[in-house]
């Protein structure tokens, strides 16, 4: 086993809200190898973006304690300065929307000029060339006339091309991609996720790959961390979390992941969405409010993250006598097409 390449541990981060803090990240723990996707899932609000931003320093106003240990140095303790060079150099980050990503005013080609200034990448004469050859190594057809456009000429699908391109202009060894295809049709996301994943292999980098989409986790993942309400609550090897889910929480959101015999059916959907930071009752099982059905016994105070088997960890014991029974029918109208477009052959 090589040795880790990003190591989290502890991280905590809060946000001010009415004078007072609270934590949307809530000590979380977790590393990622060399050429290894580690697929962070959860609803919205769960905390996934919070991670994200706090890895890369970007949440400057929030409160920040724990370790952020990439290549040696604690991400939390460097200056500005630092992390100016290690943001877009050795750890890069792919946005979710493209469009905000990149500079409105500024020709595609100098864009990718300006990150190779910045981190010092190429000499002056042969950044334009090393330009074009990235645009094209990222499949934009005609790179040279595409590094002339500006982003709202291009396709939402060339676009995010353009953000990977400026990501990987760097070579960097960690890769953050959050939610990088929501914002693309079904048939551009194949190909995109596609790319991350030949990249990635190219540059042997980690990733942290952020997502909503099951199917995304299934095609791209090595590795998955369920997070709700600002905690992992379950950590395993892809096949393993999608053939054996623990926590009440993964059970409901692979339950939802709609699969060849639930077409037409009912399905056992957890209700409620994940609480506003400060109406959290923090002291017990997050998840126990939406598990109304499951007895306050069945709970830990305070539940932590255990290993119940390699590399598989759970938080709470609330997981071991669980039913989705509990949750009642819920007609979901899936078709069949739905279906392909959720599952893009994504099987585990
Ligand atoms: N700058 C901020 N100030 C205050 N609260 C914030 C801030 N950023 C995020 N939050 C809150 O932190 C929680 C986690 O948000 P976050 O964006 O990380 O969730 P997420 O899992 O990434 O959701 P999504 O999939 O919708 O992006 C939410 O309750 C959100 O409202």
């Amino acid at each position: 086993m090589s040795e880790n390449l990003l190591e989290v541990k502890n991280l905590t981060t809060a946000f001010k809200i009415g004078g007072e803090y609270f934590p949307a990240v809530d000590d979380v723990s977790l590393n990622i190898k060399p050429n290894e996707v580690l697929a962070l899932v959860g609803e919205s609000g769960s905390g996934k973006s919070a991670t994200a931003f706090s890895l890369m320093g970007l949440h400057t106003k929030a409160r920040m304690e724990g370790e952020v240990n990439f290549l040696g140095r604690n991400l939390l303790k460097q200056n500005e300065g630092k992390m100016n060079k290690i943001r877009g150099g050795d750890m890069a980050m792919i946005f979710q929307d493209p469009m905000t990503a990149l500079n409105p005013l500024m020709k595609v080609k100098q864009q990718i000029i300006e990150t190779l200034k910045i981190h010092n990448t190429k000499p002056k004469n042969e950044r334009e060339s090393y330009a074009i050859e990235l645009l094209d190594r990222v499949g934009i057809p005609r790179p040279k006339r595409v590094g002339e456009a500006y982003p709202h000429e291009l396709s939402g699908g060339m676009r995010q091309r353009v953000v990977i391109a400026i990501a990987i202009a760097n070579r960097p060894k960690m890769l953050i991609a959050d939610e990088p295809t929501t914002a693309l049709d079904v048939t551009i996301q194949a190909q995109i996720l596609d790319l991350i994943r030949e990249l990635q292999e190219e540059l042997n980098s980690g990733v942290l790959l952020i997502t909503h989409d099951l199917g995304v986790v299934a095609e791209m993942a090595d590795r998955v961390a369920v997070m709700y309400a600002g905690q992992i609550v379950e950590v395993a090897p892809v096949r393993e979390l999608f053939k054996n889910p623990q926590h009440p929480y993964t059970k409901s959101l692979l339950n939802s992941l709609p699969t060849e015999d639930m077409l037409g059916k009912k399905l056992h959907v957890i209700q409620g969405v994940v609480p506003a930071l400060d109406k959290m009752d923090r002291t017990g099982c997050r998840f126990a409010p939406r598990i109304p059905w499951v007895p306050a016994s069945e709970h830990e105070y305070n539940p932590q993250l255990r290993e119940i088997a390699p590399g598989h960890h759970v938080r709470c014991t609330c997981y071991k006598n669980f039913s989705l029974e509990g949750a009642g029918e819920t007609y979901v109208d899936i078709d069949e097409r739905e279906y392909e477009m959720a599952t893009r052959g994504g099987n585990v």
